[in-house]
This record gives structure tokens, sequence and C-alpha cells, in this order.
């Protein structure tokens, strides 16, 4: 019998690439809203400590094993930031475009663009797992002033790949998810399940 898990995210862009991700690898993993679990508190300053409250939330709402997803994307002439923050970067409500925004206005007196993406991910077999599985994935670029693409969420359309002359916006679902962070975390987590 597949294992049923269930994903911690309401967040329908990543919901998108973790099933494409996880298509192949013989778990039935379902977001959290197909059990009405209403989105968690994410007080803390830490990736990791988000991610495992996250999971841990699903998991005791459902009674079944949960994966949890925190990320964002770090700007280094920011000091890191949006980092933890970067859901919520304008304010409240979220908003993609208010956030990219705040973002080109923060960084235009910069000359250093560098940033990179940064998953991590929280495995828990149960809500009181005491050996939780973290995996966790770095993916660099630059952030530009202008949107390209239409591709991905939050960030991509500014978030450029030197190497490649594309945002991450522009890149197929596929070509995200074979470099991006997540790709990178989601691989590794897998590694340490078998
Ligand atoms: O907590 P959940 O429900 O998973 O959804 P969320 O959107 O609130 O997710 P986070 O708390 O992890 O915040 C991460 C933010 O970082 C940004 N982000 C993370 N990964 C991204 C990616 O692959 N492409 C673009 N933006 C990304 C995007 O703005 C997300 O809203
Ligand atoms: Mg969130």
């Amino acid at each position: 019998m597949t294992q049923k898990i269930v994903l911690a995210s309401n967040n329908a862009g990543k919901l998108k690439e973790f099933a494409s991700l996880l298509g192949e690898i013989g778990l039935d993993v379902r977001p959290q809203a197909e059990f009405n679990v209403p989105e968690a508190e994410e007080p803390f300053a830490t990736f990791v400590e988000n991610a495992l409250t996250k999971a841990r939330h699903a998991a005791r709402l459902t009674g079944l094993p949960a994966l949890a997803d925190d990320s964002g994307v770090c700007v280094n002439a920011l000091g890191g930031a949006p980092g933890v923050y970067s859901a919520r970067y304008a304010g409240e409500p979220k908003s993609d475009a208010a956030n990219n925004a705040k973002l080109v206005a923060d960084l235009a007196a910069h000359a250093d663009k560098s940033a990179y993406y940064y998953c991590v991910l929280v495995y828990v077999r149960h809500a009181d797992d005491p050996q939780p599985v973290i995996a966790d994935g770095v993916w660099p670029g630059e952030i530009v002033a202008a949107p390209q693409g239409e591709g991905g969420f939050g960030y991509d359309p500014y978030f450029l790949l030197p190497q490649l002359g594309k945002t991450a916006a522009q890149l197929s679902g596929a070509e995200k998810n074979a470099v991006s962070h997540r790709g990178q975390a989601l691989r590794a987590l897998v590694g340490k399940l078998k």
C-alpha cells in the first residue's frame, strides 16, 4: 500500500512543484487543504524551526506523517533579508507583487545584487517524532529590477540565473525542479528516507 503523507503547505506554487517532484517516488502526498488543516503560525527566526512547526501541526491534525517546506530568498546586500520573512516581506496580506516591488526598491541603491533561494524540508512520521528528517538546498542567483517570465511563483520573475541568462520564471517546471533549492532539498530528503 502506498503511504499517505500530508504536505503541510498552502502555497499553490510549492504544491505544483511537489506534485511533479514526488510523482515518481511512490508516495501518496496530499496537500493539507484536503484535510482542512488551517495555516500554522510561523513565529520563528529560523527556517528549520518554522518547517518543523508546520510539519508537526499538520501531523497532529491529520494523524498522518507530514512533510513541510520553509523557504525564502536571501539577499546578500540586505544582510540576508527577506529570508525567513519572504512570504510577508511587504506586510499583510501576503502579496507576491508587493514583496517584489519592495525587494527591488530596497536593493536599488546597492551594487551587489547577489542572492540565493534557500529551502529546508522537514518530515515527521507523527507529531511527536523525536527524529525529524531534515534536508535543505541552496540556489544562487541575482535579483533584477525588471520581471521576466511567466512561470514559477513568488520572486521567480526577478531571480536571474546568470549562467543560464534566464530568470527562474523563464524555466519550465522540470528545468526549475532539476536545479532549484526545493528540488535539491527533496532529492536529499528522499535519499535519507530510503
Ligand atoms: O508556509 P506555506 O504554507 O508552505 O507557504 P508560504 O508561501 O507561506 O511559504 P513560506 O512560509 O515558506 O515562505 C516562503 C516564501 O518565499 C518565497 N519562495 C520560496 N520558494 C520560492 C520559489 O521557488 N520561487 C519563488 N519564491 C519562492 C515565496 O515568496 C514564499 O511565499
Ligand atoms: Mg508560510
